[in-house]
């Protein structure tokens, strides 16, 4: 605990850099390494700290490159705190506010993503995250995409700590559809929650260079599938990974047509 004080500057607010419904996130650099640090992510646990304890090949399982790791967890009489590494370009849903992203660019953030759920998906037994949004997911300097608290969700599961599940429906299903929503908060910069009713109509905010149409319909086809009624008809996240993957390669050599276009275009204008 004394180290996370001096990390964080004894829990200085200036070292604040978010707040969560389970409490407050600060950064700071432990070892000279940049860290977050949840504290009262909940109040402290002990099976669950008894687990990630006792069980260090459980967290090692849990870890991916898409997953936010959990990196050490400390707890005291009141506080749990657990610690994280740094993602510095913070949330989707903070980073879509202030920046212009290219398609591409956002599905290979859906992507990256996507393979996080995934994971979750299919650790023996399955991990379900049940509270995915694009708040969860978080961007490194190379706007690479990680979800974050499947790893901690994964070690409460494990624990046999079980969350309540907010949206009701079946488990499995639950995901897929929260990254749905997320699918659409990446085109419309909106949030779905906050949405007035179901029929306002959403807007996608994407510079209109950067797509062509056919990928387009293919982005909306999976979206709406992720969002099927009853949930049983919505894919499992391997097809959503395949689905995404192609549309990638899709847009990947499109953008080389278009290049190849306008040099051409250029050849003939001389
Ligand atoms: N590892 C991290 N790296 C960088 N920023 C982070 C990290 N973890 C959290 N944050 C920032 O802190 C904010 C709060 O995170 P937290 O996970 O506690 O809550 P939330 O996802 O916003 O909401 P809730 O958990 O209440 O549903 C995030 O939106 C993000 O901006």
């Amino acid at each position: 605990m004394e180290e996370l004080r001096q990390a964080t500057n004894n829990f200085d607010m200036d070292n604040t850099i978010g707040h969560g419904s389970h409490g407050t996130v600060y950064t700071g650099l432990i070892k000279d390494m940049p860290v977050v640090i949840k504290r009262e992510w909940c109040s402290p646990q002990p099976r669950f700290l008894d687990e990630v304890h006792t069980n260090k090949k459980l967290v090692s399982y849990i870890q991916h490159k898409n997953l936010v790791n959990l990196l050490g967890y400390c707890c005291d009489d009141e506080n749990q705190s657990l610690v994280f590494e740094y993602m510095v370009n913070g949330s989707v849903r903070d980073y879509l506010e202030s920046s212009d992203l290219t398609f591409k660019k956002r599905i290979s953030i859906a992507l990256d993503a996507a393979k996080g759920l995934l994971h979750l998906h299919n650790l023996d037994p399955p991990v379900q995250h049940k509270r995915f949004t694009a708040s969860k997911v978080l961007l490194d300097a190379n706007l690479n995409a990680k979800v974050s608290d499947g790893a901690m969700l994964g070690l409460l599961q494990a624990s046999d700590i079980h969350l309540a599940n907010p949206r009701g429906g079946s488990e499995e299903t639950i995901d897929v559809y929260s990254f749905g929503l997320f699918l659409l908060e990446l085109i419309t910069c909106q949030n779905p929650g906050l949405l007035q009713s179901d029929y306002e109509v959403l807007q996608w905010n994407i510079p209109a260079e950067t797509f062509t149409r056919p990928s387009f319909q293919a982005y909306l086809i999976i979206t709406s599938e992720c969002l099927e009624y009853p949930p049983i008809n919505r894919p499992k996240m391997d097809v959503v990974v395949t689905e995404l993957e192609t549309i990638y390669l899709n847009v990947i050599s499109e953008n080389h047509e278009v290049s190849l276009g306008s040099e051409l275009f250029n050849i003939t204008i001389e």
